[in-house]
């Protein structure tokens, strides 16, 4: 579904490269955890997925086509298929959680309707149901500036949803979040994902929660892939190599 290869990304000014000759392939159904240092290139590697940057070397396949060769329009259209969720959630904090989740529709509809703000039922229905899946029902008509943490987040995952994503990115989902919810928020996630029967590639810190949820686990140092394989074998020597 996503293939990876020989990725390389130099960001102009520094003399060590970010990512250097990866080669990934990721199927539907994966819950894959990547692990590493600040630095190491987690983020790097999601922004090249997505189509945002555009690497040095290498390239991404996504069901097929290569996101690195594409234009701006038929970019637009895979970026549909691929939710994305973010440390900081990204949101506009004096929207509603309903007016938030339905920024999420921006990607299928023209400019002008987004403009002059009109959605279908169909589209206001669909918005609802995300809502009500990731526990927000109660809460639809509140500002998110209003809300928890852990809120803000289920509004940043309600919002990818309503995309009808394949894919679910994450770039450090959980780092603003305290432990507890940074579980809660993982299950949830872990649910949506069987649910919908999706492929999840989420960078995070916190190895113990990799190892809970993930089926796959990679590990990215200094740009290169150090680790790739089960949750099980994220062993200390791994872990030692990894954040050395
Ligand atoms: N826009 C940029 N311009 C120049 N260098 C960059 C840019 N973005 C990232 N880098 C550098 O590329 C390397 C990889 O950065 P990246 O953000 O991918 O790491 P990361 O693993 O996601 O780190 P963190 O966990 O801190 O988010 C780092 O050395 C970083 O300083």
């Amino acid at each position: 579904m996503l293939d990876i290869q020989n990725l390389s990304v130099q960001y102009a000014g520094n003399d060590q490269a970010a990512l250097s000759d990866v080669n990934l392939s990721f199927k539907r159904g994966e819950f894959v955890c990547v692990l590493g240092k600040s630095g190491a290139g987690k983020s790097t590697l999601i922004r090249c997925i997505n189509g945002l940057l555009k690497p040095t070397n290498g390239e991404v396949h996504f069901d097929g086509k290569a996101i690195t060769m594409l234009n701006e329009a038929d970019l637009r259209q895979v970026r549909r298929e691929m939710g994305m969720i973010f440390q900081h959630f990204n949101l506009i904090p004096r929207l509603t959680v309903l007016q938030n989740v339905l920024t999420g529709t921006f990607g299928y509809r023209s400019s002008f309707r987004n403009l002059i703000g009109w959605f279908s039922s169909e589209e206001l229905e669909r918005a609802h149901r995300v809502i009500a899946d990731v526990g927000l029902t109660d809460q639809t008509k509140k500002r998110v500036e209003r809300l928890s943490g852990g809120q803000k987040q289920r509004v940043g995952i309600a919002r990818a949803l309503l995309q009808r994503p394949k894919v679910l990115l994450g770039d450090e989902p959980v780092s603003s979040l305290d432990p507890g919810t940074s579980n809660h928020i993982f299950t949830l996630l872990k649910k949506i994902h069987d649910q919908h029967q999706l492929l999840t590639l989420i960078n995070v810190h916190d190895v113990n929660l990799a190892k809970r949820y993930a089926t796959r686990i990679i590990a990215v140092t200094n740009g290169k892939i150090t680790f790739d394989g089960a949750p099980n074998d994220f062993n200390e020597e791994v872990f030692e190599l990894t954040y050395q």
